[in-house]
């Protein structure tokens, strides 16, 4: 089950062979033990059939629309669906909340699904990759084109695992609004308090949808209070749930004071508008008026009106919710069963009603890509320069490399050129194609707001940006996270060499948080990722999709270097060896940044000390130097390098000749400045049966683990709740479950970097000398 596979449960068969925190991996001849789930009934890819009109509910029946018109339409370029209603929406949550399953409901409903996919089947359309289907997770995001009361919806359905929080922020990055579900058992996950921060950071106006309200132990009011403590959020409750696990039936929808209940669970079950029910009048009055309260405060005269008595009519109360979800004042709250088929279509109506269109957000910036101090606003409007934003790429069996594109602005058409004004490199667009899941459809023209796949791009990766050749523009780029987590892959056999080449190099340029390299010393390849399923999922697919056979050795963490006080030091390299000689002085001052400030590089020289032209060796001598601390090897962060003074030689200086004092000056520079390791440190949570709480938290503090709190969850079950290092948390989930006989389950995220300590620090210092020698 989905649930088992990524809540990491220790009752899971997940095994992972990961152990110690040797600088280097030694390799193995063993393959990671994956998951260990079994398959599931289907591996291939599930094709989509026609779209099935004239099931579903009654009342809003008639919001269901042929989309083939549209897309017809669509084909000759002219806008068949007006900008103002588009709506270019992500599901996002913690894993297993039912992201997936929702978004299937949401084809079928807006009649895009000829069958529906079942996530426990591994059938479900959105999840198409084999190991997806297998494992029953989500791994890429899926982009889908879909239609609702004459609204055109592009949907990107993400991952929940931590491992895969760059393709949120992906998604976050090119969206207009977010669906945030929530397991109405669980309230607020770990998970989903990530999401909701990346989505703040992002500004994009949410919808929450508790979802799962069938469970058992599901609590609509409860996951309501977490919102407002874990998120911070202000809710704005606008349904509440009628009956709750076995008895829930439907909803009381407040906005029209009705309750909608539905007939049955089965897919397509109908749907009625009735009386609200007597136990639940008082409350839908109590939650209606705060509604009321929160709306009103958003226009002087509707609030007058209301201070006099006067309620506003449906239409404004509408209007209102809207302005206040896009303005991020409050936040909408739904609830439903996406799996009960009970909610889905209300919540379509809330996506439509109340999240924004694309003329709805901040217009994009830009810069100049020959003047990156001018900035050019690209407005959403067909008649604009064309400006797109890619946001993933994807290797397709059949097409080849896929580029996602969200156009910002302009038009974009199969056979023209565009520029990826990044690179400076025209870009011929082959292929237009409207994805749908796994299927596609080709498109001649791409208008603005519309997510599109192009096919045959050569050049560009995720966060570079195509604009009309014309008008250049570079819109603001996306932040990656760099890899905490790295591994020694060697193939098997010389035929694997080759192979494994093109498959690491597509799979980078897939995903910004994977990296490769080749460690020269050890004649080793170093995968790099973001948690081990990552990896995992990374040597997996080489084997799938490139049919490499390799050997991985264990995970190791990816430590970093800093500084802890500032240094400054002169070095002069001089070097006379017949014919020309090399001359280069300069001072160097280190300074030590804040945590996350990456490596920056600062030029306080005057009157032409160092001269102009000699500057940028300086810098790229430092910059070499950064991938590769003095105390370990490991890249160098959170450090300022200021040129500050210099001299040179008329003759004898050059470029070359500044890079190599750069270089000196850092290795004796950093010494001088403190070296220290530091670590990335993990919030890990676990769940477990009381009677093992004690086993839990000795084991944690036993790992370096600080435990930040405790807490409650339903069925007797306690929550721990602790920052440990990911150097002790290999193999964890073994011994979780040998701890606690399978009934406890963890999740781990990313909290910060810290400072190793220094009998470790020492370590892993000496073992790096020890492979040097
Ligand atoms: N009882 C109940 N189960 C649900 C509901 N929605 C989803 N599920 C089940 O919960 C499990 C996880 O659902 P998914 O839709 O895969 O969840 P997800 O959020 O997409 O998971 P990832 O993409 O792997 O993060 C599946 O077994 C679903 O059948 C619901 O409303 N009620």
């Amino acid at each position: 089950m989905a649930a088992d596979a990524l809540r990491i449960s220790s009752s899971s068969s997940l095994v992972c062979n990961l152990n110690g925190s040797q600088r280097r991996p030694a390799l193995t001849s063993h393959r990671p033990s994956f998951l260990g789930l079994p398959p599931r009934a289907s591996s291939l890819p599930h094709l989509l059939g026609k779209s099935r009109i004239g099931l579903g509910s009654s009342k809003l029946s008639h919001r269901r629309k042929q989309f083939s018109v549209f897309a017809a339409v669509a084909e000759e370029g002219k806008r068949a669906v007006p900008l103002r209603d588009y709506r270019n929406i992500g599901i996002m949550a913690h894993i297993d909340a039912g992201k997936t399953t929702t978004t299937e409901r949401i084809l079928y409903y807006t009649g895009r699904n000829y069958k529906i996919g079942e996530v426990h089947e591994g059938t479900a359309t959105m999840d198409w990759m084999e190991q997806e289907q297998e494992r029953g997770i989500t791994i890429t995001s899926a982009a889908t084109t879909t239609f609702w009361d004459k609204h055109r919806i592009n949907i990107i359905d993400t991952p929940g695992h931590v491992d895969f929080t760059l393709e949120v922020e992906r998604a976050l990055r090119v969206l207009d609004g977010a669906i945030c579900l929530f397991d109405s058992v669980a309230g607020v996950e770990p998970q989903s308090e990530t999401v909701w921060r990346q989505a703040d950071k992002y500004g994009v106006p949410r919808i929450c949808f508790v979802n799962k309200m069938d469970r058992l132990g599901a609590n609509f009011f409860r996951t309501r209070d977490m919102i407002v403590t874990n998120l911070g959020a202000k809710p704005l409750v606008l349904q509440i749930p009628i009956g709750a696990e076995d008895s829930f039936k439907g909803v009381v929808d407040l906005v029209r004071m009705k309750a909608i209940v539905w007939s049955g669970e089965e897919l397509g079950a109908k749907f009625s508008y009735e009386d609200i029910p007597a136990d639940l009048e008082e409350l839908a009055q109590e939650y209606r008026g705060a509604m009321m309260e929160l709306i009103v405060d958003l226009d002087d005269e509707v609030m007058e009106n209301y201070l006099e008595g006067v309620e506003p009519d449906e239409a404004t109360v509408k209007r209102l919710v809207r302005k206040g979800t896009i303005t991020g004042k409050f936040v909408p709250i739904l609830c439903g069963s996406a799996f009960k088929n009970k909610g889905v279509q209300p919540l379509l109506d809330a996506v439509v009603d109340y999240l924004p269109s694309p003329v709805e957000v901040p217009p994009m910036n830009g810069t100049d890509p020959e003047n990156p101090e001018v900035t050019i606003v690209r407005k959403p409007d067909d008649e604009e320069p064309f400006a797109g934003l890619a946001f993933k790429i994807m290797s397709d069996p059949f097409v080849g490399s896929l580029t996602f594109v969200r156009v910002y602005s302009g038009k974009l058409t199969a056979g023209s050129y565009v520029l990826n004004a990044n690179k400076g490199k025209k870009e011929r667009i082959g292929r237009l194609l409207e994805m749908h899941a796994n299927s596609r459809e080709d498109v001649k023209v791409a208008l603005t707001g519309d997510i599109v796949a192009l096919a045959g791009l050569k050049d560009t990766i995720t966060g570079e940006t195509l604009s009309d050749p014309e008008s250049p523009v570079v819109l603001e780029r996306m932040d990656f996270p760099d890899p905490v987590i790295k591994v020694a892959i060697e193939p098997k056999t010389k035929a694997d060499i080759d192979k494994m080449a093109t498959g690491l190099i597509k799979l980078a340029q897939e995903d910004p948080s994977f990296h490769f390299s080749r460690d020269e010393e050890m004649n080793q390849t170093v995968i790099e990722g973001m948690g081990e399923l990552h990896l995992e999922i990374i040597v997996d697919r080489l084997k799938r999709e490139f049919k490499v056979e390799a050997n991985v050795g264990a995970p190791q963490v990816n430590y970093r270097e800093s500084i802890s006080k500032v240094a400054e030091v002169k070095y002069t390299h001089k070097k006379q060896s017949g014919g020309q000689g090399q001359f280069a002085d300069i001072t160097v001052r280190f300074e030590p940044l804040e945590a996350g400030s990456g490596y920056e590089f600062k030029s306080e020289i005057k009157g032409g000390a160092v001269p102009r032209e000699y500057i940028p060796g300086v810098m790229k001598g430092l910059e070499e130097c950064m991938g590769s601390g003095v105390l370990a090897g490991f890249p160098v962060v959170d450090v300022r390098a200021c040129l500050v003074d210099g001299s040179y030689h008329d003759v004898d200086s050059s470029v070359l000749a500044f890079q190599l004092a750069a270089r000196g000056a850092f290795r004796e520079g950093m010494r001088k400045a403190g070296p220290r390791m530091l670590e990335p440190i993990m919030r890990v949570e676990v769940v477990t049966p009381e009677e093992h709480l004690g086993d839990v938290i000795g084991d944690l503090n036993s790992r370096r683990g600080q435990i930040n709190s405790f807490g409650d969850k339903p069925g007797g079950l306690k929550v721990v709740d602790s920052l440990v290092p990911l150097a002790e948390m290999f193999q964890y989930v073994s011994t979780l479950r040998g701890m606690t006989k399978g009934r406890a389950s963890y999740t781990m995220q990313l909290a910060k970097f810290d400072v190793v300590p220094q009998h470790i620090q020492n370590q892993l210092s000496s073992k790096d000398q020890e492979v040097a020698a």
